[in-house]
């Protein structure tokens, strides 16, 4: 009897992940933009602070504001200081306080260069124009001081630091409006098949429903990546080098779904080896083992298999790598997290498995993950309802229910 899993022949897939991700460089041309479109976009130019954060010493609470003389303070409290004004948040008090003299002050207005010590109001007791304490007052007790978050000059973003939804508050705090970015990257998508059609068109006997191509353009809309979308090519080896010269003239990057395996109609090993050149072909994953990727003359292209799980699971597994170096930031490793199978794990050695499952925290507060029943490759209701994969190793061979494994969240991997 053949194995079919056996790793012969097959790359392993670190060493697959390292080949391509040798072969890829980050786009050169740079934009500037306004901070309200950097959401995932990446940081060209070194941006430094040109303020202070906070500008000025202010209150951390509604209370008041102290001038307390630490030395002639007597040790045991009560202790009462006049009051002599008010700051609010945006009107600062104009004016010095004098030793033992306070000022009114809310939450966020300026603690004057006069007052080192800040009370909340439900500590003190207010009384004829005296403020009242019953416990000993602390040095810049409540005070946010000038710079604590951020100085001026200090260096807050480098050159490929890609941008999260805190990072364009952090700019604006800074009065920050816009910013150099790497240019989005564009990427082209076809699946073929002659059997694939659209909704909208009436099924003969043996045709689908065409699904990897809407799967693709969410997860690189997902990543603010700029799609051409060339739909379904059937399978003929003139109107799929057609797609590639588009794709190749158009993208940075070529991603196909379908074809790349051993039948008859499996055209796209054949006409990227015409228009450029296969870098590798077949890896030891479990699904996903045909994906194919390689270069052409202007872009780098990545052939996933047509199943539909094999087609998601080589996405996340290589061609987010691959884009996310070519955007121009630093690709690190999904998160692999412990967790606790609950039920028996099926597998034979040879490839290095990514089971879909669905992870959550058990009534102990212990990361547990469920495989789901069905694993098939084609079987896409399973990558629907899963919220993980299960990594399991090449030689990895099965486990019972209670077993540690490793996971990695989706959310995780496409960093959203
Ligand atoms: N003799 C062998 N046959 C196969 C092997 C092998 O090693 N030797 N590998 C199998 C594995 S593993 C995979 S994965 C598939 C991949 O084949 P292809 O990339 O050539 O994909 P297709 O044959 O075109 O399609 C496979 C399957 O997926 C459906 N499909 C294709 N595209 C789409 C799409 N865009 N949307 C939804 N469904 C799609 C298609 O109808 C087929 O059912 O090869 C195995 N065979
Ligand atoms: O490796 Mo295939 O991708 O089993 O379906």
């Amino acid at each position: 009897m053949i194995d079919c899993c056996s790793a012969p022949g097959l790359m392993p897939y670190a060493q697959a992940k390292s080949n391509l991700l040798n072969k890829i460089t980050a786009v050169e041309k740079q934009e500037i933009i306004g901070i309200e479109d950097c959401a995932k976009r990446v940081n060209a130019a070194i941006i430094v602070s040109p303020i202070n954060v906070p500008a000025h010493n202010n209150s951390a609470m509604d209370g008041y504001a102290f001038n307390v003389d630490f030395a002639e303070t007597p040790a045991q409290p009560p202790h009462s200081y006049q009051l002599v004004g008010t700051a609010m948040a945006g009107r600062p008090y104009i004016g010095e306080l004098a030793p033992g003299q306070c000022i009114r002050i809310m939450t966020g207005a300026v603690v004057p260069d006069s007052a080192n010590s800040v009370e909340m109001q439900e500590n003190v007791s207010v009384n004829d124009g005296l403020v009242t304490l019953n416990q000993p007052l602390k040095l810049n007790n409540h005070i946010r001081l000038a710079g604590e978050d951020i100085q001026k000059d200090q260096q807050i973003f480098l050159p490929g630091h890609q941008f999260s939804a805190p990072d364009i508050g952090l700019l604006a705090s800074l009065g920050i409006d816009e910013i150099a970015v790497n240019r989005k990257l564009r990427v082209a998508v076809f699946s073929t098949g002659d059997e694939l059609k659209s909704a909208g068109q009436v099924l003969q006997t043996g045709e689908i429903y065409e699904s990897n191509r809407h799967v693709l353009m969410a997860m690189l809309n997902n990543m603010n990546i700029d799609v051409l979308d060339l739909g379904i090519i059937p399978d003929d080896y003139a109107q799929i080098k057609q797609a590639f010269e588009q794709a190749d003239q158009q993208a940075d990057a070529v991603i196909s779904s379908g074809g790349v395996s051993v039948g008859d109609a499996d055209y796209t090993k054949d006409v990227l080896e015409e228009l450029g050149q296969i870098e590798f072909w077949k890896i030891a994953i479990k699904p996903g083992k045909p994906f194919a990727f390689g270069t052409l003359p202007n872009s780098v292209f990545f052939g996933l298999p047509g199943n539909p799980v094999s087609s998601t699971v080589t996405f996340h597994l290589l061609a987010v790598p691959a884009l996310i170096k070519m955007m121009g930031t630093n690709y690190t490793e999904p998160l692999l997290l412990p967790a606790t199978t609950t039920i028996d794990i099926q597998k034979r050695a040879g490839r290095m498995d990514f089971q879909r499952g669905i992870a959550q925290i058990n009534e102990s507060g212990q990361l547990v993950v469920e495989p789901l029943p069905a694993q098939g490759s084609g079987i896409l209701s399973s990558m629907s309802k899963a919220n993980c994969y299960i990594v399991l190793a090449q030689d990895h061979q099965g486990c019972v229910a209670g077993s540690d494994v490793s996971i990695q969240m989706f959310d995780h991997i496409l960093r959203c």
